[in-house]
């Protein structure tokens, strides 16, 4: 089937967008692979230091000629997705001997639970934990005494920032090892209404920890289709899992052999024969927009908006929000999971999952096909389901049809003939939109403002019933330089009730929202942010604030004499405590959402 044409377009706007910044890329990457990848050429006590800490591996070390994996892990207890992998790379270690090969712990990086860390002074460390992730990533590389890379990370920020990493070694062979969802608990909906009751103070603090428990019960990644699990889904489009990777729950034997096989196939690609295909070269324009298009189809977080355009850039690539909008208005919606639906991430896989999606997609050209993966066998390969037959992981064509239509659709027959993103703009700025969870009378919102400069005072007024009409709720001062960009979650509950009441509700943030944020219409990522000048500095309480997802706008209807002659309003003082002082440095020199919302690619020049 012939690529769709305006996927095509965009991919040419991406790759003559990025054609100098990839040139220099590609090139850095053949220079490290001449350079850097022979270990023999180290020095001996370098050599002797590499290998200490694993002797019962130093004599297939010190031979060379087997490929030693650098194992980068996020394990930590704090996130349920990453306690899976405890003994991975104990694991990992026997299955490379199996093959002759050998494999090590390069180093850790750190990961933070956005959900513990949701509403609290930590949540404004999170975006950047993301560029610590990466520059923790690239600590544990810089050893240089690996021919390839396994990665071990699952939730928001930490796949990217591994990639931002990693990809600043893409001479490397890699791949990412996922370590799947925790089992179905109560289902996401039911939480999502005891903490509105709770909101309402119609339930108590034990029936609520009582519901969260039971939600959030296990090992595994969180059930709701958010960051994490829109992560996975991205890694599969873009050849970076093995196929059909993503959501195999943890302690099976489909887990174990879908990580065995990972180590296996590293050692088969090699770094120095016919079958070398590094990481440099499988994240190239096309996977980008692979991911992209996985994304939107899946109604997928959108901090992905902020995240894609991150790790596009430590590859070279540029791709921006109206390379994401345009796609969107191409790509049909196929999925219906948490928020965007009832339906788990569970249900999802079972249902037929990303391998579905991905084959409905490259069937009907809305996907490229003929993009490099860590698979041999290509996209296609992502296309079908894995299974365990006897001891052996083999894969199947998935049948014509979804397990369950009202989670999973083909193209033929979509939830919605576009995807659940859009961009919106007006004389505040650029932001972003994610309508697949929004009901669409909600799409277009016009109401007065009501202006805050941090979310406790939001839940403040809420309680004091001064929030009971419709309103356009807008948090500034919650931009990457201004706090760290945290998200906002917490206010989804108060703003829903709002909604279940019937009023017409919006909120209008410089910051972000969860992947798990849904069902209210949000304008987020709103950019250029209040400190420094933005516009939104520039909302009274009263303004008229419209905001049409559909016609793409987002105004403050004032009048623009008016507009142009107000004063912006004052930021407050950085906060300290809870370590945020510390992250001062990434705060003054961070990019634009759009631009990746990163100090580490901006001082870089990425
Ligand atoms: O982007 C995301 O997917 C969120 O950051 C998610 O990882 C976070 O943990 C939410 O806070 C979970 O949702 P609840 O807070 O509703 O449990
Ligand atoms: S999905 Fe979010 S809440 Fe769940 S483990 Fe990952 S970071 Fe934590």
């Amino acid at each position: 089937m012939a690529l769709h044409p305006e996927i095509a377009a965009v991919t040419d706007r991406i790759l003559e967008r990025s054609k100098a910044r990839r040139a220099a890329y590609l090139d850095l990457i053949r220079r490290e692979l001449e350079s850097g990848n022979d270990r023999p050429k180290l020095g001996c006590a370098n050599l002797a230091h590499a290998y200490a800490g694993t002797d019962e591996q130093r004599d297939r070390m010190k031979d060379g000629r087997a490929m030693n994996i650098g194992i980068v892990t996020a394990y930590n207890d704090m996130l349920s997705a990453h306690a899976t992998y405890y003994r991975y790379p104990e694991q990992m270690k026997v299955w490379a001997l199996e093959v002759g090969a050998t494999a090590q712990v390069a180093g850790g990086v750190p990961a933070m639970c956005d959900g513990v860390t949701q509403g609290y002074q930590g949540m404004e460390l999170s975006l950047f934990s993301r560029d610590t992730i990466a520059l923790s990533t690239a600590v544990s590389l810089s050893h240089r005494v690996f021919e390839g890379a396994a990665l071990l990370g699952i939730c928001d920020k930490i796949v990217p920032g591994l990639l931002m990493g990693a990809l600043r070694f893409g001479h490397l062979p890699m791949v990412l090892v996922p370590g799947g969802p925790m089992r179905s608990g109560l289902p996401n909906k039911e939480k999502a209404a005891v903490r509105e009751r709770y909101a309402e103070g119609k339930a108590s603090r034990e029936e609520l920890l009582e519901a969260e428990i039971a939600a959030y019960h296990g090992k595994g990644t969180c059930t709701f289709y958010g960051t994490a699990n829109s992560n996975q889904m991205m890694m599969e489009a873009m050849g970076l899992h093995v196929p059909g990777a993503a959501f195999a729950n943890p302690g099976t034997k489909l887990r174990q052999e879908l990580t065995r096989t990972a180590v296996h196939r590293l050692t088969e690609i090699g770094w120095n024969g016919d079958d070398y295909r590094p990481i440099g070269h499988i994240v190239d324009e096309r996977a980008v927009v692979n991911a992209a298009i996985a994304l939107l189809s899946t109604g997928g977080s959108t901090n992905h908006l902020i995240h894609l355009p991150a790790i596009a850039r430590s590859a070279g690539i540029i791709i921006d929000w109206e390379d994401f909008d345009r796609l969107s208005r191409a790509v049909p919606l196929l999925t219906r999971v948490y928020p965007n639906g009832s339906a788990d991430v569970n249900g999802f896989e079972d249902a037929g999952g990303p391998g579905f999606v991905i084959r409905e997609l490259l069937g009907a050209g809305l996907m490229h096909g003929d993009t490099l993966t860590f698979a041999k066998e290509g996209m296609a390969a992502y296309g079908r389901k894995p299974a365990i037959e006897g001891d052996a992981l083999v894969w199947h064509d998935h049948p014509e049809q979804s397990g369950d239509d009202s989670i999973v659709r083909t193209v033929a027959n979509p939830f919605s003939p576009e995807g659940g993103f859009r961009m919106v703009h007006g004389n505040m700025g650029r932001a972003c939109i994610k309508v697949s969870a929004v009901d669409p009378d909600r799409w277009v919102i016009e109401a007065p403002a009501r202006v805050f400069s941090d979310q406790q005072a939001v839940q403040d007024a809420f309680k004091a019933g001064e929030l009971d009409r419709d309103v356009v709720v807008v948090v500034r001062f919650q931009g990457p330089r201004a706090n760290g960009m945290p998200e906002l979650h917490k206010l989804t509950p108060p703003l829903g009730v709002l909604q279940n009441k019937g009023f017409r509700v919006a909120l209008v943030t410089d910051g972000r929202m969860s992947g798990a944020s849904g069902k209210v219409p949000a304008a987020i990522h709103l950019s250029p942010e209040a400190l420094g000048g933005g516009p939104i500095g520039k909302l009274r309480d009263g303004d008229i604030v419209r905001l049409d997802a559909e016609a793409g706008v987002l105004e403050a209807l004032v009048d623009p004499a008016e507009w142009a002659a107000r004063d912006l309003a004052v930021a407050p003082p950085a906060a300290i405590g809870t370590g945020r002082e510390l992250f001062a440095m990434l705060r003054n020199h961070a990019s634009e959402a759009e631009l990746g919302g990163s100090a580490m690619l901006a001082e870089a020049g990425l």
